[in-house]
């Protein structure tokens, strides 16, 4: 297992930042890796983002090293999204099965999270969000059917969507975690149009589905102050709280959607109209 820390910048900072400080701070690149864990612990309300390709041998998180408990989840839960082929989840001893787009819930007080692949030459590929929590839900399997489905947008303007909540009051509870997934059909560009911020909640984006010669052009910071990330398959983007998110692709992609922080509360965003943007 591999970790990394970022401390997360102010929005003053990025006036200062040419392209690789801006993905040093913003991005999380090559998380996933077949064989591997590989976890990036960011100050932004303290989610872990992560990526596990097991291939031959299951990958385990049990120890609290990294997070200052004996157990890892002990004061944490966490949420992990299949983006690849069929794999499995033991969560103490009890197995779950993860087809593509499948989301597991694991709650506060687990023991041990065991992750593995139905086919190491075609692994899963995990893709984890763990935040601090203060009460105990439990583990739970969100299947892709499960999860409550919502469009929006327009195919005409090319910003059609459809956003899958998994991770939800509503759908899976959890102590402050959400999760969920938006698809953009064939021919559609944009997501999160408008843009938006969450003051009471930071957000962390992983692109998916996105050919080898293909990138995404994510957009973030102040409305008024704005820099773009150009991102490739599996990438994370790491959005504070002040800044605003929208990407647009040169091809199909999805992505996972994460936040946490004060409040569960989806609608709690504010809208940033485009022609207020610079
Ligand atoms: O395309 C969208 O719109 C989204 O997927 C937006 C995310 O859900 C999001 O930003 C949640 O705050
Ligand atoms: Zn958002």
């Amino acid at each position: 297992m591999s970790l990394e820390v970022r401390y997360g910048a102010s929005p003053a900072q990025i006036d200062g930042m040419g392209t690789d400080d801006l993905r040093a701070e913003f991005m999380v690149e090559a998380l996933f890796q077949p064989g591997q864990l590989r976890l990036c612990y960011t100050h932004l309300d303290r989610m872990i983002v992560g990526a596990a390709m097991p291939t031959a041998a299951p990958v385990e998180i049990a120890s609290g090293a990294d997070v200052g408990t004996p157990g890892f989840f002990d004061a944490r839960e966490m949420g992990i999204a299949n983006l690849g082929q069929p794999g499995w989840a033991e969560v103490d001893g009890a197995r779950f099965a993860l087809g593509n787009r499948d989301v597991l819930y694991v709650g506060r007080g687990t023991g041990s999270l065991k992750l593995g692949s139905d086919d190491s030459e075609a692994p899963a590929r995990f893709y984890i969000n763990s935040v601090p929590a203060g009460a105990d839900h439990p583990t739970r399997l969100i299947p892709r059917a499960e999860a409550t489905g919502v469009t929006f947008g327009d195919k005409d303007r090319g910003n059609f969507r459809e956003l899958r909540m998994y991770i939800h009051p509503e759908v899976a509870p959890s102590c402050l975690l959400l999760m969920g997934i938006t698809d953009l059909p064939q021919g559609q560009v944009w997501n999160t149009q408008p843009p938006h911020l969450h003051e009471r909640r930071m957000e962390a984006y992983c692109y998916f589905d996105l050919a080898p010669e293909d990138r995404v052009f994510h957009f973030m910071g102040r409305p008024d102050n704005t820099r773009h990330l150009v991102i490739q398959n599996g990438d994370v983007v790491l959005s504070p709280a002040w800044s605003i998110h929208m990407g647009a692709g040169t091809g199909p992609y999805g992505f996972v959607w994460g936040m946490t922080g004060e409040n569960q509360a989806y609608g709690d965003v504010e809208p940033i109209p485009v022609s207020a943007l610079r």
